[in-house]
């Protein structure tokens, strides 16, 4: 294959909701609606997320062109600031690099932004720019990004559904369901209470063989995580998900020898790097770890994620993130399953995580899917969304 250069980088926001920014979403949806958070216990900020700003970042979208026109693309939660720093700061490595050069163009990102990066919104922006090279390699060489990464060790992917309705999950196929924590501590005992019956009312309708999982994203202490855990017990929860805030690792780490034998601990979708990782995995911290593939800096650290975790004996099974996840879990073994999150507004039905963003967005049917050999990660960025290419390069 002739070497292909790296022509240009643009880095745009958009205009419309939804998208990356997933919880930048309009009118009553389930994700917004009083899930507990670390900022519940401030009053005005229970109800919705978005009213603390869950949404301000909004999304962000990287092209990579190589210099025979070939585009590819990736996406972040990011906006503006994300927009920023791919332009004015991150540009310079790419440009009339290679498209191969993945590798050296991941460490450059990651070194030059050492002193104010390292996680959160400089690896979501590494992370966009690292997917955009995957699809633009893949678009090159006419091979889906699942092929790229060694190709796939089983024909389709399973899925578990996160969403308010687990009983409308089981009905659509799915393996299990995982549901949004609807009461933090700052609730007490009668929201303790409340979160007890919720999981007993969703156990008597889905019977005691589907999964049932809480995401309690960020929300908890230690002491009612324990508390919680007890209760649930007797519901048969599989797993409880980011109870503590991601930094507490020591907690993390207590609290798994707290729960009940068998109930799992999970977390990682806001962890970055093979290094938050491997916090995570040395002090033994999670069983499941949730790396999401557009925050914790893209494919290129994915890859090594996993690596470290699978000789640790842990699963990775990667937050959300549709097709820039399937293509890397139809590879790994230690990947057995994946997350499918439920964007109608009521948990209702299947729709395109990322719409109205992309075309061509597989989705799973009866729970499962066969990806696509598409050439990339197979989707088009909808020419009906405006794209606004904010920042001006210097
Ligand atoms: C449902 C959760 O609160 C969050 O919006 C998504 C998430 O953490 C997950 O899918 O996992
Ligand atoms: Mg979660």
């Amino acid at each position: 294959m002739t070497e292909r250069r790296i022509a240009q980088v643009r880095a745009y926001t958009v205009g419309a909701g939804g998208g990356a920014d997933y919880h930048d979403q309009q009118g009553y949806h389930w994700i917004d609606d009083h899930i507990a958070t670390p900022m519940s216990r401030y009053p005005g900020y229970e109800q919705s997320r978005r009213s603390f700003g869950l949404n301000v970042l909004g999304t962000l979208v990287v092209q990579i062109e190589a210099d025979d026109g070939t585009v590819g693309f990736g996406v972040t939660t990011a906006g503006e600031p994300g927009a920023w720093i791919v332009e004015r700061h991150l540009a310079r490595f790419l440009e009339g690099a290679p498209v191969t050069a993945i590798e050296k163009i991941w460490d450059q990102m990651f070194r030059s932004t050492l002193f104010y990066g390292r996680k959160g919104l400089v690896l979501n922006v590494i992370s966009a720019v690292d997917l955009a090279l995957y699809d633009l390699l893949g678009r090159l060489r006419q091979e889906p990004v699942y092929a790229l990464l060694g190709g796939a060790v089983r024909d389709e992917l399973t899925f578990y559904a996160t969403g308010a309705r687990p009983d409308l999950a089981q009905q659509l196929g799915f393996i299990g369901g995982k549901m949004p924590l609807h009461h933090g501590p700052h609730e007490g005992e009668a929201g303790l209470r409340a979160n007890v019956a919720e999981l007993a009312a969703m156990r008597e309708k889905v019977g005691d063989d589907f999964w049932l999982m809480w995401d309690c994203w960020m929300s908890l202490e230690r002491e009612y995580a324990v508390r919680l855990a007890g209760a649930a017990n007797a519901y048969g929860l599989k797993w409880l998900e980011e109870p503590l805030i991601p930094d507490d690792y020591w907690g993390y780490r207590d609290l798994r020898r707290q729960l009940p034998p068998g109930m799992l601990l999970t977390t990682g979708e806001h962890e970055s790097t093979r290094y938050g990782f491997r916090m995570l995995l040395e002090m033994g911290c999670a069983d499941i770890l949730q790396p999401d593939v557009g925050w914790c800096g893209g494919i290129t650290e994915l890859i090594r994620i996993s690596a470290l975790a699978d000789a640790y004996g842990a699963l990775v099974v990667p937050h959300g993130s549709s097709v820039y996840s399937y293509h890397f879990v139809i590879t790994r073994t230690n990947s057995p399953f994946s997350e499918f999150l439920m964007m109608a507004p009521e948990a209702d039905e299947v729709v395109p995580m990322f719409q109205p963003l992309l075309l061509g967005e597989p989705v799973p049917v009866d729970g499962r899917l066969r990806l696509p050999d598409t050439p990339g990660f197979g989707v088009e960025l909808n020419p009906e969304v405006p794209l606004v290419r904010a920042v001006a390069r210097s």
